[in-house]
């Protein structure tokens, strides 16, 4: 993977860093490194993440799903880390026939059972708690469809949970195979383990490809922000947050990276959303959003970093050619989807830096390695940024806040901050 932070040097963009700026920072990092290290050395919570390209085990979990890769779909039921990392793994490498449930939106849950061929769906069961009320929900639903089909759904299905909690108990109950979420792991940074990894194993997915990624990004950190990709990205972020871009737009310009946005996202509003700080990630697409969002990004406000990620090589589409007139530049019979897409990006990249917007292009090899090398530089950018902003990466209090309310709502125990829901200020307008 590479990172060019050169648009967001300060003789390009406002706000900028200068690079005198990021020498002076680059002392910070040599220390945030030796805490990292001493983290993962000691598998402490959190840092424990950077290690999973190491301690995934890769057989563990082909065995556990080899009874259900005679099926064409899977269905990820899990919320948050629980699902994005593993939507963002088999859609990266490019396997049809992942879905997810992760909302209790009764229409979609309905539009998703009732699309899927069920008997040729394994189902995938994913909680690190086992408590979270909307997979739990989904979970209870999906059994009954699968009745209601004529499936056994305990010969169609694999959970992945903690090692206590309800989930864990059904799994027991019904003899289900069970495998482990991992120890000391955030589920928004476990893309790279059981959590992630099973729905690409079950497709065929080259899952073995995406560790060996993980690792060389792990490799790669180094005492240097120059000379380690994920630390020059992360150490960009801070110092551009700092200097007013809080925020942080994520624009892939590959279909196959559009949940990678997602998966950033959680990512980066879970880990640094704390004591006031952190930059808010806004996901876009391109070069659909060219004709969208673009139009801020250039002309609005200069509050954000935009970060654009390309991929260094793909499969093309010739444009076939044509007489039409004005169409010539396009269908001469040599220019192709690939290269019209290459000059957005560029032109992009381009119109950002002449209206001095900060923009910083991440380069990502479109193989299994690739995908993992991308998932773990981007962790590292994260914790990075954590330490140097002095917050707790690896928890995410304000939404337990709102787990607790819902559950106390609902009856699920007593729970202060349900009270906070009766208490709320009203002044309707009809
Ligand atoms: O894996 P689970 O315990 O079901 O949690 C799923 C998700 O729910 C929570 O709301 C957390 O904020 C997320 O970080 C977590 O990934």
């Amino acid at each position: 993977m590479q990172v060019d932070i050169g648009n967001a040097l300060s003789d390009v963009a406002r706000p900028g860093v200068s690079e005198g700026a990021l020498e002076r920072l680059d002392e910070r990092v040599a220390r945030v490194h030796e805490r990292i290290e001493r983290g993962m050395a000691d598998d402490e919570f959190g840092y424990a993440a950077l290690n999973l390209p190491e301690t995934t085990d890769a057989t563990e979990i082909r065995e556990a799903v080899e009874p259900l890769t005679d099926a064409d779909h899977v269905l990820t039921v899990g919320i948050g880390g629980s699902a994005l990392g593993a939507v963002t793994v088999s859609r990266a490498l490019g396997l049809d026939g992942h879905a997810v449930l992760d909302n209790v939106d009764p229409a979609e849950t309905r539009r998703v059972l009732d699309a899927l061929p069920l008997a040729d769906t394994a189902v995938h069961v994913v909680s690190k708690s086992g408590t979270t009320a909307e997979t739990l929900a989904n979970f209870l639903v999906v059994r009954e469809a699968m009745t209601e089909a004529g499936v056994d759904w305990t010969e169609r299905t694999v959970v992945t949970t903690g090692a206590d909690g309800p989930l864990r108990a059904a799994a027991e109950t019904e003899g289900l195979p069970a495998l482990d979420v991992p120890e000391g792991v955030p589920g928004r940074f476990a893309a790279l383990s059981t959590v992630g990894l099973v729905p690409a194993a079950i497709l065929g997915g080259d899952v073995e490809g995406v560790l060996v990624g993980g690792r060389a990004a792990r490799e790669s950190l180094a005492l240097s922000l120059f000379d380690s990709p994920a630390y020059a990205y992360g150490a960009v972020c801070y110092a551009l947050e700092n200097r007013g871009a809080t925020t942080n737009a994520v624009m892939p310009y590959l279909e196959s990276l559009e949940p990678f946005a997602e998966w950033f996202a959680q990512l980066w509003a879970e880990s640094l959303g704390k004591d006031g700080l952190g930059q808010t990630p806004v996901r876009a697409l391109g070069a659909t959003d060219q004709h969208s969002q673009l139009q801020l990004y250039r002309a609005g406000r200069h509050d954000k970093l935009v970060t654009l990620v390309q991929s260094s090589e793909r499969p093309d589409v010739p444009i076939p050619e044509t007489d039409v007139a004005g169409l010539a530049y396009l269908g001469d019979g040599e220019t192709t989807l690939g290269d019209l897409v290459d000059a957005e990006f560029a032109a992009t990249e381009a119109s950002l830096a002449a209206a001095g917007q900060p923009n910083v292009r991440l380069t990502v090899d479109p193989t299994p390695e690739g995908v993992g090398e991308l998932l773990v530089a981007m962790e590292a950018a994260c914790i990075l940024v954590g330490e140097l902003h002095g917050v707790e990466t690896f928890t995410q209090p304000a939404v337990e806040w709102g787990k607790r309310a819902a559950r106390g709502l609902l009856g699920g125990g007593e729970f202060e901050e349900a009270d906070a829901v009766a208490e709320k200020r009203r002044l309707v307008v009809e």
